[in-house]
């Protein structure tokens, strides 16, 4: 019997950014259910990785294959398979909470009855019913920031790319995100999740990628009680280029 290929695999990916090597030869496989959590300081590469595992951005070199599928040949797989929180939620400024969903929604492939009960659930699961018809210029950071979980979270999507979701929630919310992380590693799908705050690796995350100056320094399982090892490998990477494990 043949083993079927991880969700995701990424081989050698290379992407140079206004002439500086904004990442390196990164190899990384993601598997369904899967929890993976992306550290490294300011500039390390996360934002450019996510942005091109999302398609919103072609490396130079290097592959990106979906379920064994060529997705830089195939980038139409992304927009039904992909859920991608970017740093800063795109929005539009003149539509409502309401009206982003549904045009997230008809994007991904949802029509009909589906859309409805779509929209309606993730208006709940994410506590913006009460402000379904708000404009989304009206809204603050932290109810953008739930808006831009709810457009990437709608389609049941096989991986979710989540880049700094933290951001701008307080802390009510942000025990609500990890639960709906969990939630959503529970009925099968990866979560690709970059952040800075290392306790959000520990709490959520089964396994962790460190990346520093482009290159991936470090990957390795997470357990619940690694706070303090986490620490000790993500600042030695981060002041020296090496790691620990290494
Ligand atoms: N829009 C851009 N134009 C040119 N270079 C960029 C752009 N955005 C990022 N870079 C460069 O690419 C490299 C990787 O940046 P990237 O944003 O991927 O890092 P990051 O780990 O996400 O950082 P942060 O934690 O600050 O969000 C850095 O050298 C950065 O200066």
């Amino acid at each position: 019997m043949t083993t079927p290929p991880p969700l995701l695999q990424i081989d050698r990916l290379t992407r140079q950014r206004a002439g500086r090597m904004a990442l390196q030869d990164l190899c990384l496989t993601v598997d369904r259910g899967e929890v993976l959590g992306l550290l490294g300081v300011n500039g390390a590469g996360k934002s450019t990785t996510l942005g091109m595992i999302a398609g919103a951005m072609r490396p130079d070199s290097g592959s990106i294959r979906l379920d064994g599928e060529d997705f830089l040949e195939r980038p139409e797989l992304g927009r039904l398979r992909i859920g991608w929180l970017p740093e800063r939620a795109p929005l539009w400024q003149e539509l409502t909470v309401r009206e982003h969903l549904y045009a997230h929604g008809r994007l991904r492939g949802l029509h009909g009855a589906a859309l409805t009960s779509a929209c309606n659930g993730m208006l709940e699961r994410l506590e913006l019913a009460p402000m379904a018809c708000r404009l989304a210029g009206v809204l603050s950071q932290g109810q953008r920031q739930r808006l831009g979980l709810a457009c990437a979270m709608l389609h049941r999507p096989d991986l979710l790319i989540l880049d700094e979701p933290a951001n701008a929630l307080d802390p009510v919310q942000v025990a609500a995100l990890r639960q709906l992380i969990r939630e959503e590693a529970s009925r099968g799908a990866a979560v690709i999740l970059s952040t800075h705050l290392l306790a959000e690796v520990t709490t959520v995350c089964g396994r962790v990628a460190i990346l520093h100056e482009g290159r991936l320094r470090h990957t390795g399982l997470v357990q619940a009680a690694d706070l303090p090892t986490l620490e000790r490998q993500f600042f030695d990477i981060a002041m020296n280029g090496r790691s620990h494990a290494a």
